[in-house]
């Protein structure tokens, strides 16, 4: 049996055709550093020292090169430009960036193409250039419109500011994303209310919802905040969500909520195991082809990069195969992260591997109840969501 298992991860994948391609553009600075964020991103200093906008978007073209082999004759179907904040960029620098984009790869017609922005960054001429560049979805970090609540997340903007910059985005972008945060220090169930409820009130296509999380070497990690008790965060999870459904958001994703046909489709191809390319400090890609499914790592720290990129013509720190013995569960970490998960096919379309590799875990899942029992479907239930980890760690 151990035996007919180590032959079969032994062998090489074989994909019959290979997934959608997106393209991830890393920007890594923010004006000043969130207390809760352990993002790849680095607050400018006064006179802006270390961010250079135009040696950084020259980094990115050549970095886009070295990448052009690697995904010859094929058409990338959504980009997203992260941080970091690029909405720090200037709306001419954009447009040089995205017009290297469309000079360099084959972007399909209606190709989603979002950027990130901090309400404390939006400006309405500025956001009409971003538009005319070819921004056609914004993602906003509003994470609560409570001054008390901001303050003590380290924000830049304050509630007023963040009702402004939803109103400028509505305008200029018909697809406009809210970032918002729950479980924040010291939150009441009537403040996680009154912040849903005016979201909802924007009626914005896409609204996400992050549990705030201590991450590790963050300043909250050395310095926690006093943040709700379990039950209190689960209770303010449920009446987030029943007033997201009433209010006709689905749930597609742990934290993603979506008008019907409104999910963002870049994500989607993430979690739906697809291919992206990604360039910019720190970015990672993933790239198939019909006999191998290669990673792709840069170099993290801003000034390293374009250095490497200057000197080197490069700036990968790692790329390799990622083996049979990974993939499973590199590939149940994204998919089960859906709440329709994927068709028991798409495993082998991705990964290409036969699915008797996961028949052992499969089975675990389900016993346990934290995977659906449909033999066509790998679709966590209720409880594998909600113990998502639990569920992903049958397959490491
Ligand atoms: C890279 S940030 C992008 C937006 C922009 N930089 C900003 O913060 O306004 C993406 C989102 O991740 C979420 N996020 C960041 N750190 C988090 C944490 N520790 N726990 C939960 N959500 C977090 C926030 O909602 C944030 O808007
Ligand atoms: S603005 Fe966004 S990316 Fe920047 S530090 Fe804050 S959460 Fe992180």
């Amino acid at each position: 049996m151990l035996n007919t298992l180590n032959s079969v991860l032994a062998t090489q994948p074989k994909l019959t055709a290979l997934p959608p391609l997106s393209l991830y553009i890393h920007f890594p600075w923010c004006e000043k550093k969130c207390p809760y964020c352990d993002f790849n991103s680095h607050q400018i200093k006064d006179g802006k020292q270390g961010f250079d906008e135009a040696r950084y978007i020259k980094a990115l073209i050549a970095d886009l090169e070295t990448e052009l082999p690697r995904i010859w004759g094929r058409q990338v179907h959504s980009i997203f430009i992260g941080g970091g904040t690029p909405s720090l960029l200037s709306a001419n620098g954009m447009n040089e960036l995205l017009s290297a984009v469309r000079a360099r790869v084959n972007l399909e017609p209606d190709c989603e193409i979002t950027m990130e922005a901090n309400p404390g960054s939006v400006e309405t001429e500025k956001f009409a250039g971003f538009a005319k560049a070819g921004i056609n979805r914004v993602s906003l970090g509003i994470q609560s419109f409570q001054d008390a609540q901001l303050k003590a997340l380290g924000r830049i903007h304050n509630g007023e500011e963040a009702k402004c910059a939803i109103a400028i985005a509505l305008q200029h972008f018909k697809s406009v994303n809210l970032d918002l945060m729950f479980g924040l220090p010291n939150q009441t169930l009537e403040a996680a209310r009154s912040d849903i409820e005016t979201a909802l009130s924007f009626k914005a296509p896409h609204l996400s919802f992050y549990n705030l999380t201590l991450e590790p070497n963050t300043y909250f990690a050395n310095f926690p905040p006093k943040l709700p008790s379990e039950d209190e965060i689960d209770a303010i999870f449920e009446q987030n969500l029943k007033l997201l459904e009433a209010a006709d958001y689905r749930r597609y994703e742990v934290s993603a909520y979506a008008k019907k046909d409104q999910e963002c489709k870049h994500n989607l191809n993430y979690w739906r195991f697809g291919d992206y390319i990604g360039i910019g400090a720190g970015a990672h890609g993933k790239i198939s082809f019909p006999d191998k499914i290669t990673r792709q790592v840069r170099e993290r720290h801003p000034e390293t990069y374009m250095q490497s990129m200057e000197t080197k013509g490069n700036a990968l720190i790692e790329a390799r195969e990622i083996t049979a013995k990974d993939l499973p569960f590199e590939f149940m970490l994204n998919t089960l992260r859906l709440t329709d998960g994927v068709d028991t096919v798409t495993f082998g379309e991705r990964t290409g591997l036969p699915l008797n590799v996961v028949s052992k875990g499969l089975d675990e899942a389900t016993k346990k109840g934290l995977l659906d029992s449909d033999p066509n479907k790998l679709k966590a239930t209720e409880q594998g969501l909600r113990y998502l980890n639990n569920l992903q760690e049958i397959f490491l």
